[in-house]
């Protein structure tokens, strides 16, 4: 299989190519071997005997006829019967090997897909942050779960197909060998010099495919916002139903045209190669019968060689349609295995000798002169920041829009790598511990967290699902994000179904979300908890008790905080004020009032309209 770029470039499939795309399969047979050996051997087994059958068929026919005639002078049937018994049995036998074998190989697919998809998910979870932001890599996931999954058993069935074909063509071409060599040769030569324009037409189509993987992405993007239940909303109020319709119309009108330019084409090129075999078949199948009539040939030879000719025609055009969907798939399948071979994050291949995160922590974690640019951008979003995080202290980060305090969470939870500057963690760099580790340090509710379609119990105890079990921890989780009240609400407490997705459950307002969504970053035993903007979903006086409970919750830990509620925060142990990716200010509250910089503005300013809204409730006008 070429490469990517390779595809891109070629016009047409050189030899090299074409051989280049089966380098997968040892990779797809190994594949089929792990998921299941017991079937493995024994679809290729029936395979391998049942491919012989047309050859022994042309032969018994023949014997048949012979014994028939003989029979008619000697009146000793027993031979007939004989022969006719093993036809009639090798009839018997392909049928039900065929039905065994056809049940086999669906159970087999099913196993294989499954064993796909579980490697596509793990290696999902295996790979690092950036890919899943990053619209190339996303095309890749999009192009090896496209069809991948059902395509290597499709490759499977025609290394079977070919195997077998190969033994059928090469087995019936042999009584021809025997009789006529050259003409043996030449029904076998015509298929070969047509593979390559079969061959070429696949190509074509594939690198149609493969270009369109973003734009079956956005196709399937406009499917998913008309029929997802949180888009549909907005669809609905905006009205922009039709458009999106539109938009996903005009992307499958032309994939439709190029597919069916293509099928069309594919279509000439069949009918022309089958032309042209059908006449070599209708040639020498001629030629028979005229040595039949000369008496060089009996009749039951002539029977024979007609099936034989017949067969070989049938069987290598069947062959080179089978070669010419697989060339395709392994194009396909090799879109898998780019998926799979993508390099994991460093720390996954090599295992260096991590230091243990348990080690008595007593300089808490400290930003060192970290400055980032997101993967494939040049636009510096954190510049230079440094500041220390203390055991046992709180710290609220503020800032206006895109200053860069969430990517601050992300290089901290290690969703990036970091390039410039270094966070340490009790005195040591963060690249001393192994990520997994490190993660179980933090208990981090993101603003875009998840709203998981489960019950309320399974929502909170995803946190630490390992605990899971503990009763106890759900409820001190629930207790302290400030949602017992959502629960108590709730039809069936904890054990609610929650969301619309499934029976029976019951939707939650933003607010109510997002409690839940604390109580599953508390359910961790965590040395540091992070929320950001956990409660942009809560009125003023819930989210002043958010913070106050995690401020008490965090008393022996550590706590970063990021909100837009300055009034909320003003009680944290410090206070980093973000602008434009830089830390403009940082101290308690009352010293960054008392220096009366830009925080001490825009938190006046905050004050001033809460006030203002306090008086217009009181003395409406
Ligand atoms: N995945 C990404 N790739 C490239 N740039 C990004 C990415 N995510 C965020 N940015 C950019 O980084 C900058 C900082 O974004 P960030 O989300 O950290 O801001 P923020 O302070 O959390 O904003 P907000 O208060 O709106 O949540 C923004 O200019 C944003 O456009």
């Amino acid at each position: 299989m070429p490469q990517t770029s390779e595809i891109n470039g070629a016009t047409s499939p050189s030899f090299r190519n074409v051989m280049e795309s089966f380098k997968f399969w040892p990779r797809i047979l190994k594949l089929l071997w792990k998921t299941n050996p017991r079937y493995f051997i024994m679809v290729f087994g029936l395979n391998g005997i049942t491919s012989l059958i047309p050859a022994a068929s042309v032969l018994l026919t023949q014997m048949l006829m012979t014994e028939v005639g003989i029979a008619k002078y000697t009146e000793v049937v027993q031979p007939v019967f004989i022969v006719f018994g093993l036809f009639a049995g090798m009839a018997i036998f392909r049928e039900i090997s065929r039905i065994i074998s056809d049940n086999y190989q669906a159970i087999y697919a099913e196993l294989l897909s499954n064993s796909i998809n579980i490697l596509l998910m793990k290696k999902a979870d295996l790979l690092p942050f950036k890919y899943f932001e990053d619209a190339d890599a996303y095309d890749k996931l999009q192009r090896a779960r496209q069809d991948s999954t059902f395509r290597p058993f499709q490759i499977f069935q025609q290394i079977l197909q070919i195997i077998g074909g190969t033994i059928t063509l090469l087995s019936v071409a042999g009584v021809l060998f025997y009789w006529q060599w050259w003409l043996a040769l030449v029904l076998l030569l015509i298929p070969l010099t047509s593979s390559f324009s079969f061959l070429r037409v696949g190509e074509e189509e594939f690198q149609i495919d493969w270009k369109r993987a973003a734009e079956r992405r956005k196709q399937s993007y406009f499917l998913g916002l008309m029929t997802t239940d949180s888009s549909v909303k907005e669809v609905k109020v905006f009205g922009i139903g039709s458009l999106l319709l539109s938009k996903y119309q005009k992307l499958y009108d032309r994939f439709f045209r190029e597919d069916k330019g293509l099928l069309l084409k594919r279509m000439r090129i069949t009918l022309f190669f089958q032309v042209i075999g059908f006449l070599a078949v209708i040639g020498t199948q001629l030629l028979v019968v005229q040595q039949t009539v000369a008496g060089v040939l009996t009749i039951a030879t002539m029977m024979a060689y007609i099936q034989a000719i017949a067969q070989t025609q049938a069987t290598s055009s069947s062959l080179l349609q089978t070669l010419f969907v697989m060339y395709q798939n392994n194009l396909y399948v090799s879109q898998l295995f780019e998926f799979l071979d993508i390099e994991e994050s460093e720390e996954t291949i090599v295992q260096r000798p991590y230091i243990s995160t348990k080690e008595k922590n007593d300089t808490g974690f400290v930003f060192q002169n970290v400055s980032f640019r997101y993967p494939g951008t040049d636009r510096y979003v954190l510049k230079n920041i440094s500041f220390q995080l203390k055991p046992g202290e709180t710290v609220a980060i503020v800032g206006e829009n895109g200053s860069g305090k969430t990517t601050l969470v992300k290089l901290l939870v290690r969703l990036y790598e970091l390039e410039e500057g270094d966070i340490l963690y009790n005195g040591r760099s963060i690249r001393s511990y192994s990520v997994k580790e490190w993660r179980e340090l933090l208990a981090t509710v993101f603003q875009d967290f998840i709203r998981y379609e489960m019950t309320a119990r399974e929502n909170i105890a995803l946190g630490n699902w390992r605990v899971a079990e503990e009763g106890e921890k759900v409820e001190f989780a629930t207790k302290n994000s400030g949602a017992t009240t959502v629960i108590e609400g709730l039809p069936h407490g904890l054990e609610t179904q929650l969301g619309k997705w499934f029976k029976e459950g019951v939707q939650l307002s933003g607010g109510q979300w997002q409690k839940i969504a604390i109580a599953r970053a508390y359910m961790r035993d965590a040395t540091l908890y992070v929320l950001d903007e956990p409660s942009a979903a809560l009125d003023p006086k819930a989210e002043k008790e958010v913070f106050d409970k995690f401020a008490e919750l965090t008393v022996d830990k550590m706590g970063i905080f990021i909100s837009h509620r300055y009034s909320t925060v003003r009680n944290a142990d410090r206070i980093v004020f973000m602008q434009q990716g830089e830390i403009l200010e940082s101290g308690t509250h009352a010293s960054l009032m008392k220096r009366n910089g830009s925080y001490a503005v825009l938190y006046q300013m905050q004050a001033d309209a809460y006030v203002d809204s306090q008086e217009q409730q009181l003395n409406p006008a």
